[in-house]
């Protein structure tokens, strides 16, 4: 391990216990000395301390292989756009952040420490600026809301129309501010559709607990509002050389990503057998079942299994989707594709590596429960 990584991990470990104290002071450190930066975050404080911690470990953690932390910076910092983020701003945070670890980590902490953190700090921002300056893109884009309808109690399936073409991959989430309701709140969704010629975005949305976003997206959203969407990210995409079957594994609204790329493949697919599992908790929480009969009506190659995990008199399968897929198979030569929450995604691969689907042809993109 080279110096620097040594230095940073010894002395994030001494703050790691006290991550959500080391974040509140950052922010009241930020705030008090530059009281205009308040405006740039949301109201409600608590998801985005856990963002900056989560963005911290991810940096250290990646320190030692240099092309997945240049690229996790890279976009860090095209993402950051969409906070209007400036140049100068860069500097505050770091002087704020090495601030709030040397004050929670005690008497361990060495002027050595304070140096290291300097020098990856400026790294990281330089990389988060390179990144931010190469992005062609806007740092957001306004769109429209064109029509909006409740599948479930808690779930909408909204369709928007952004005003400039906004430029995505099947499989590829974008994040929203539902900018009349939540402002400076952004949420990530997939969208449950294929690039698509009149430019329309359809997002499936499951108002969950404390979710500000998403229950106001599902609750308060109308047709007419205006929300932003920004920058498309993920990896959860087709590779279209490949000959392989697929199975899609989907829980809840993690069917959105999962249309999307179903809508790329009846654009092209002739040759490969596919096949969706989807899961619910109940039957009404299949929310958008008759639009996948309708695709496995249409096309021969697509099967669809649904499964309920909390209705039992349910008349397909039963429990969570995750060992339903172990019912079927064999699934060794397949192409697989996972997205729910994040306790479905790691049932299901662990799920997939007891059957031995080798991990190189498993593709999900793993979502917090934020
Ligand atoms: N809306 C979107 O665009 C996207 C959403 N997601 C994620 O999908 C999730 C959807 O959540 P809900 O609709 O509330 O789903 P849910 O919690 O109601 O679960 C739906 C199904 O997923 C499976 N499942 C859930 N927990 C499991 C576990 N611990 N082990 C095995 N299987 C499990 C079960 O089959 C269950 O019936 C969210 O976490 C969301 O972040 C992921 C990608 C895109």
């Amino acid at each position: 391990m080279g110096d620097l990584a040594r230095l940073l991990k010894e002395s994030w470990s001494l703050v790691e216990e006290h991550q959500d104290k080391v974040a509140g002071y950052f922010y009241a450190r930020m705030f008090l000395s530059h009281p205009d930066l308040r405006d740039l975050f949301p109201v409600h404080m608590d998801v985005q301390r856990t963002r900056l911690l989560h963005a911290i470990v991810t940096a250290v953690q990646t320190l030692e292989d240099p092309e997945k932390f240049d690229d996790y910076l890279r976009g860090l910092g095209r993402d950051h756009r969409k906070f209007h983020v400036e140049p100068e701003h860069y500097e505050i945070v770091g002087g704020a952040l090495i601030e709030a670890m040397r004050s929670f980590a005690g008497e361990q902490w060495g002027v050595d420490y304070d140096q290291a953190w300097a020098d990856a700090y400026a790294v990281i921002a330089s990389k988060m600026l390179a990144g931010a300056d190469a992005d062609p893109n806007p740092p957001y884009w306004y769109a429209e809301v064109v029509a909006h309808e409740r599948r479930a109690q808690d779930i909408a399936v909204l369709t928007v129309l952004p005003m400039q073409p906004l430029e995505f991959r099947a499989g590829q989430y974008l994040s929203i501010e539902c900018t009349k309701y939540q402002p400076r709140l952004w949420r990530t969704y997939s969208p449950a559709n294929a690039p698509r010629r009149d430019n329309t975005i359809e997002f499936h949305v499951r108002a969950v607990g404390a979710g500000w976003v998403s229950s106001a997206l599902v609750r308060r959203l109308q047709v007419g509002d205006m929300i932003k969407v920004a920058a498309p990210m993920g990896t959860m995409t087709l590779d279209r050389r490949s000959t392989r079957d697929a199975v899609f594994v989907a829980g809840g609204t993690g069917l959105a990503p999962v249309k999307s790329l179903l809508e790329e493949l009846t654009r092209y697919n002739r040759t490969r057998w596919v096949h969706v599992f989807f899961g619910a908790r109940t039957r009404d929480e299949l929310y958008d079942l008759a639009d996948l009969n309708r695709l496995a009506a249409r096309y021969p190659w697509l099967s669809v299994v649904t499964a309920c995990s909390d209705d039992p008199t349910f008349p397909g399968e039963q429990g969570n989707i995750s060992d339903v897929v172990a019912r079927y198979g064999p699934w060794q030569e397949h192409d697989f594709f996972v997205s729910g929450s994040g306790r479905m995604v790691k049932a299901t691969l662990k799920t997939l590596a007891e059957l031995q689907v080798p991990s190189v042809r498993i593709k999900y993109d793993s979502f917090t429960e934020a």
